[in-house]
């Protein structure tokens, strides 16, 4: 059963002795250096930092190319030589079939082609207003904070970022922040809990043997309703379109608004003059529901834990806030105000250099390229660690201080700074990200000021599917008067 495995793993090790590699134990390779007790964003921190910025690791059957090396970064990501996402990205398909993020070839290029119009200026400043409405209640809930010596942020911009996503994407309400416990956000989180299970189990990595595991089961459930709703969601959307295109009533008996969603951009488009299929649309929608909503509460929050620690800044980004709201700091936030909150940008830019949410990008060679006159064969797999390039002081000097205006000062090399990827696979959501960021720190700004918790609160890092804190993110916040 792994003999031809074995062999082909043999072979592209061979060919890849070029790279300096990881010392490890016959059969289960490097296996043993990705310890229990620290996460896998420490292992593999400690692993480029002793053996280099380019290292082959062997787990098993897989040969892995572990790179922090930004010229490296360029090759595979700003061409089209390693366009394919590698095995792990696999664990999503359940949910996400071959959307967006998890299609390979001439169909993530077609799909590509025709959403990347959806995340032009024109449709992402209307969702400003989204944004802003859901930032109200946000601010709300936090004002039962103020003045407590510790509050954890994290599970209040995790539920603002899922009704921002839930109101774009699809274009309906949850109310997550009003109701935490409604079915369809307990089964988001619990099918994330699944997925990283699976990519930290050995056994439950194989899909024979995960068939006989209980998760499999959990997962099947929990699939199943996440569809059911999606594909009831773009029905109700579907037949509202035909109904009325001039309907403008803000909300319908089910709770869906009638501004225009991804999902509408998604059910008038075509590819080669005809429209999607409705599992075709499903799979871009959870897609987003996916891309759009982890990566976004984690790049917020650690944002707001840094200007908790780093008064200085946190003061000239309210002072931009002041200068741009003037008298009137609690109005409606528009979308020309996002666009003129400079030194915000560098803030949030400076943040996901130094907690970027997807630590590693995952590659696969489908065919033998060749780098810098050496061969890379087919089989190959490719992490491109983010993380570890951003906090490499040949390209950040000290890098682990929070400098947001390091950008504006010294150059940045070409593919040092990667938070959403680069080239032709990069983010496409990345427009979205920052104003959505841009809005809910604002917001935050403008009503609290952020102190550090008390206790003082230490991050224990964690590279789940996107980067988080163990320990939570705890600030106290003050109100602004
Ligand atoms: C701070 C927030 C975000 C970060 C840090 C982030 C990061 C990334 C990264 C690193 C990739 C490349 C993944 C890979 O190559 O395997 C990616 C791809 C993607 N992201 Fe984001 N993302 C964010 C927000 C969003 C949002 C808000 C959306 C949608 C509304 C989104 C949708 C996608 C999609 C669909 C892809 C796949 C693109 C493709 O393969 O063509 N992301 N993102």
């Amino acid at each position: 059963f792994f003999g031809p495995k074995w062999y082909k793993s043999a072979e592209i090790g061979r060919k890849l002795s070029w790279l300096t590699s990881v010392p490890g134990w016959p059969i289960i390779g490097n296996v043993l250096e990705f310890g229990v007790e620290t996460d896998v964003l420490y292992d593999l921190l400690r692993l480029t930092r002793k053996y280099g910025n380019m290292v082959l690791i062997k787990f098993c059957t897989q040969q892995c190319i572990l790179s922090a090396d930004y010229e490296f970064f360029e090759f595979v990501l700003g061409t089209q030589h390693v366009l394919e996402k590698s095995s792990d990205y696999n664990y999503f398909r359940s949910w996400l079939g071959t959307g967006l993020l998890t299609s390979r070839g001439i169909k993530w290029k077609k799909h590509r082609r025709m959403i990347t119009p959806a995340f032009h200026f024109s449709i992402l400043e209307n969702f400003v207003d989204i944004f802003e409405e859901n930032g109200k209640i946000l601010i709300k809930k936090l004002e039962s904070e103020v003045n407590k010596d510790s509050t954890e942020i994290y599970k209040f911009i995790n539920l603002y970022t899922m009704d921002v996503i839930c109101e774009t994407a699809m274009g309906v309400t949850v109310n997550a922040q009003v109701n935490e416990d409604s079915r369809y956000v307990r089964n988001v989180k619990e099918i994330g809990q699944l997925f990283m299970n699976r990519a930290f189990s050995i056994y439950k990595g194989n899909d024979l043997l995960y068939m006989l595991s209980l998760d499999y089961y959990k997962e099947k459930k929990v699939v199943k309703e996440l569809h059911d709703v999606t594909y009831s969601v773009i029905d109700a959307r579907r037949k509202e379109l035909e109904k009325n295109r001039s309907d403008d009533k803000e909300v319908d008996d089910t709770g869906i608004k009638s501004k225009k969603a991804f999902l509408d951009i998604l059910l008038q488009s075509t590819i080669d003059g005809m429209r999607l299929s409705k599992e075709e649309i499903r799979e871009e929608v959870d897609t987003f529901m996916f891309g759009g909503h982890d990566t976004t509460s984690s790049a917020i929050s650690f944002t707001l834990y840094l200007l908790s620690k780093n008064q200085d800044v946190q003061k000239l980004a309210f002072d931009e806030q002041k200068e741009i709201f003037g008298d009137d700091i609690h109005r409606n936030c528009t979308y020309s105000d996002l666009n003129e909150m400079k030194y915000l940008d560098l803030v949030f830019k400076e943040s996901l250099r130094i907690f970027p949410p997807a630590t590693v990008i995952g590659r696969e060679v489908t065919k033998d390229v060749e780098y810098k006159g050496k061969i890379i064969p087919a089989g190959t797999d490719i992490s491109i660690f983010t993380y570890g390039a951003h906090h490499d002081p040949k390209n950040f000097p000290d890098p682990e201080k929070f400098d947001p205006l390091r950008f504006t000062t010294t150059g940045t090399k070409p593919y040092s700074y990667v938070p959403f990827s680069a080239g032709p696979r990069n983010c496409i959501g990345q427009k979205f990200a920052v104003l959505e960021a841009k809005s809910c720190l604002s917001k935050i700004l403008r009503n609290f000021e952020l102190q550090p918790a008390s206790p003082e609160h230490e991050l224990e890092l964690v590279s789940e599917m996107v980067l988080k804190s163990k320990n939570g993110m705890r600030m106290k916040l003050v109100n602004r008067k």
